[in-house]
């Protein structure tokens, strides 16, 4: 993907601070944008992140409306009158002649950045589901950007962004994903219930994470993801680079405790891996010593 490819207009709306029942808080980003009429987010870890088109200054605003929008710096707290100075922390952020953002030490820039573009799904994230791995790899995206590593991964250390497309159902929404589901209870799979249903087997456009994440300066990407169609279309040089494409691999796969444990779930990450060429792999299993006298290794099957 070159720059020539146009960006979709985004613009932050607003941004909030949430405290979050996982120890971190996170700034929550809404945003418009010029090609459909969702309200797609960024969960943005790290208050020194910051969106260009909500910090812009605009011409005959209040610093209150600029508080209220969530364009400040630092912490608000009651009678703080000043959005671009926060007078207990002794940060002040400085604008161009025309309004813009100054990148300057208080604004996150020019590092390796965890990232993960995630699509919505209802189901996976809030009814609980086993048939997709969607909601698992949304709470373990957060998880890894508040820590500094996990295993041999690298975390984010407190900082990072979820961008969290409105493309439910790859595209499709609920009510199709719906139909989807009884006709793979049918027998179909995942990408064949689609089709199916008249439906490309994966209709998402991810044009409007790349200039999400363009808006919040972001400019080296280190991607949480097995899809290899979201690693290319990260690549937006010069504004984008994805340094590393950071796997998530299945807890189920390296726990008998954790993870969703579903017939349905190696359905859905066969069809991802067989069909939609996705990079997942079975870790190795390896027998250690103290459980078994030969030291084969021996691999379950992938799929
Ligand atoms: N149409 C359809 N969509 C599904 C089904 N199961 C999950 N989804 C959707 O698939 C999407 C999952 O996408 P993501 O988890 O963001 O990403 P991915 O393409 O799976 O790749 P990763 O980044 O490796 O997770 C969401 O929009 C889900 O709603 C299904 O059976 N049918
Ligand atoms: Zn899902």
């Amino acid at each position: 993907m070159t720059a020539s490819e146009t960006l979709p207009k985004v613009i932050c709306v607003a941004r909030a601070r949430i405290p979050t029942t996982q120890g971190p808080e996170i700034f929550l980003h809404l945003y418009a944008n010029d090609k459909d009429n969702k309200e797609h987010l960024a969960i943005v870890f790290g208050e020194d992140i910051r969106s260009r088109t909500l910090f812009k200054q605009r011409s005959g605003e209040s610093q209150q409306e600029r508080m209220i929008r969530g364009a400040y710096v630092g912490k608000l707290f009651p009678g703080r009158t000043v959005a671009d100075r926060d007078e207990r922390a002794g940060i002040e952020l400085k604008f161009s002649n025309d309004g813009e953002l100054i990148t300057d030490e208080h604004t996150w820039h020019d590092q390796d950045t965890l990232v993960r573009i995630h699509s919505e799904c209802y189901t996976g994230e809030t009814a609980w589901s086993a048939r997709c791995d969607c909601g698992e790899q949304f709470d373990r995206a957060g998880k890894l950007m508040a820590l500094d590593r996990e295993g041999d991964i690298k975390g984010g250390s407190g900082k990072g962004v979820i961008v969290y497309l409105r493309q439910e159902g790859r595209g499709i929404g609920l009510g199709e994903k719906l139909k989807a589901y009884n006709l793979q209870d049918l027998g179909a799979d995942t990408v064949q219930a689609n089709l199916m249903l008249k439906h490309p087997a994966d209709g998402r456009d991810f044009s409007l994470g790349r200039a999400i994440l363009i808006d919040l300066g972001i400019e080296k990407v280190r991607l949480l993801t097995n899809n290899p169609d979201k690693v290319e279309q990260v690549e937006y040089p010069p504004f984008l680079h994805c340094v590393e494409r950071v796997p998530m691999v299945p807890l189920s796969w390296t726990s008998e405790e954790e993870g969703i444990h579903s017939t349905e779930i190696e359905g859905y990450l066969r069809t991802k891996v067989e069909r939609m060429g996705h990079l997942l792999q079975k870790p190795l299993q390896l027998h250690t010593a103290d459980e078994v006298t030969k030291t084969s290794i021996t691999t379950r099957s992938i799929l």
